[in-house]
């Protein structure tokens, strides 16, 4: 198929994009490069920088699908500028689905997240479960989910929504660099790699078995895997909604210990104030598409995820001179 991956730059998108060149599909990643890397464009895809409010031009290229990653995604910075959040997230969005209407392109995969559901009421959280985002963030993703539905309905749209809840590890090469980086594994990583002095542990007085924050760390190989599958079961007029995640939780002081058994650092935390919106625990049920699309995750042991990120942090052999 001809593809267009938005946000192909950045980390999850440039994985599915390296998978799907892999499967042999003819890709072209538009990316503003906002967060992004040029170099982590997969061999093999043609790159056009620019904005998915200009996408126009390369979707009348023929293209049959998008895979859309491109986004704000700092949960922080969407408290401190909503105004932001809305128009690239959701007015950014609204601008790509019309483009690819006056464009005949009638199938899309995106990329939603737990910051949906908000706190939530049970474990493990399912589909059908309330959705009440604590931040513009969350807000606007459930947004675009929200518009879907409605342009399926009225468009005749194919449309998946894949709801990730905490994404880690690398694909080869394709790992996580953000010149901003929020995330636990790899802010951890960067004082195994002498980076940063130590880490900051986010409350410890959480009602969870450590007092620390549990989350469900899926390997970024498996979510990528699950973007192929969606991009088969498009079935026109229908917007279908999939949680994704490994079904485990772990304590940020779980993933710190594994941190320093895979690194063989001693990796110092402190202990911080809890970081405002933190629900204590987010554990995904991925039924749903494991019943609809066969999918399984591969990694699901933290161990395999955090060694995976890791290798992906080292400096090719060239660049360390050996
Ligand atoms: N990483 C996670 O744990 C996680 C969890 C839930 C959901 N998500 C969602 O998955 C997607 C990918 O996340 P990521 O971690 O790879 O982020 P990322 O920042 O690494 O990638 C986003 C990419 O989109 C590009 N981009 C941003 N705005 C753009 C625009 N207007 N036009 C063109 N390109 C633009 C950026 O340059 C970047 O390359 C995002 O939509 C994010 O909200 C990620
Ligand atoms: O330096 C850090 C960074 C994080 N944490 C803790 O580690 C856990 C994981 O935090 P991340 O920032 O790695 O991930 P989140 O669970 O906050 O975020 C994930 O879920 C969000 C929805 O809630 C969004 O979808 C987001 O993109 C996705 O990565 C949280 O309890 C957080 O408080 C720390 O203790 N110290």
């Amino acid at each position: 198929m001809k593809l267009l991956v938005t946000g192909g730059a950045g980390y999850v998108g440039s994985v599915v994009a390296a998978q799907l060149v892999e499967e042999g599909h003819e890709v072209t990643v538009l990316d503003d490069l906002s967060t992004g890397h040029e170099d982590a464009v997969p061999d093999g895809a043609r790159f056009v920088r620019g904005s998915i409010t200009d996408a126009g031009g390369v979707l009348r290229d023929g293209v049959d699908a998008v895979l859309h990653f491109a986004a704000r995604s700092l949960v922080g910075e969407s408290v401190e500028k909503p105004g932001l959040y809305w128009s690239h997230n959701l007015g950014g969005t609204l601008a790509l689905l019309e483009a690819m209407r006056q464009a005949g392109v009638g199938r899309i995969v995106f990329s939603s997240t737990a910051a949906t559901y908000g706190e939530p009421e049970r474990t493990p959280i399912q589909e059908t479960d309330p959705t009440r985002p604590g931040n513009p963030y969350g807000a606007s993703k459930l947004a675009v989910d929200t518009a879907l539905t409605a342009f399926a309905g009225l468009y005749g749209l194919a449309a998946v929504s894949l709801r990730y809840f905490n994404v880690a590890g690398a694909y080869g090469r394709y790992r996580e660099r953000h010149a901003v980086e929020t995330h636990l594994i790899p802010n951890v990583l960067k004082v195994a790699l002498g980076e940063r002095e130590s880490v900051s542990v986010f409350g410890t007085d959480y009602p969870t078995p450590d007092g620390t924050c549990v989350r469900d760390y899926i390997h970024v190989a498996d979510l990528a895997r699950a973007h192929l599958l969606a991009l088969d079961a498009c079935a026109e007029g229908v917007h279908r909604i999939y949680n994704l995640g490994s079904g485990s939780g772990f304590s940020v002081k779980e993933v710190l210990d594994v941190c320093r058994e895979v690194t063989g650092h001693p990796i110092p935390a402190e202990v911080g104030p809890r970081r405002p919106g933190d629900p204590a625990v987010l554990v995904a049920s991925s039924e749903k598409i494991k019943r609809e699309l066969g999918w399984k995750p591969d990694h699901t042991a933290l161990h395999t995820i955090v060694a995976d990120a890791w290798a992906g942090c080292q400096k090719p052999e060239s660049e360390r001179g050996l």
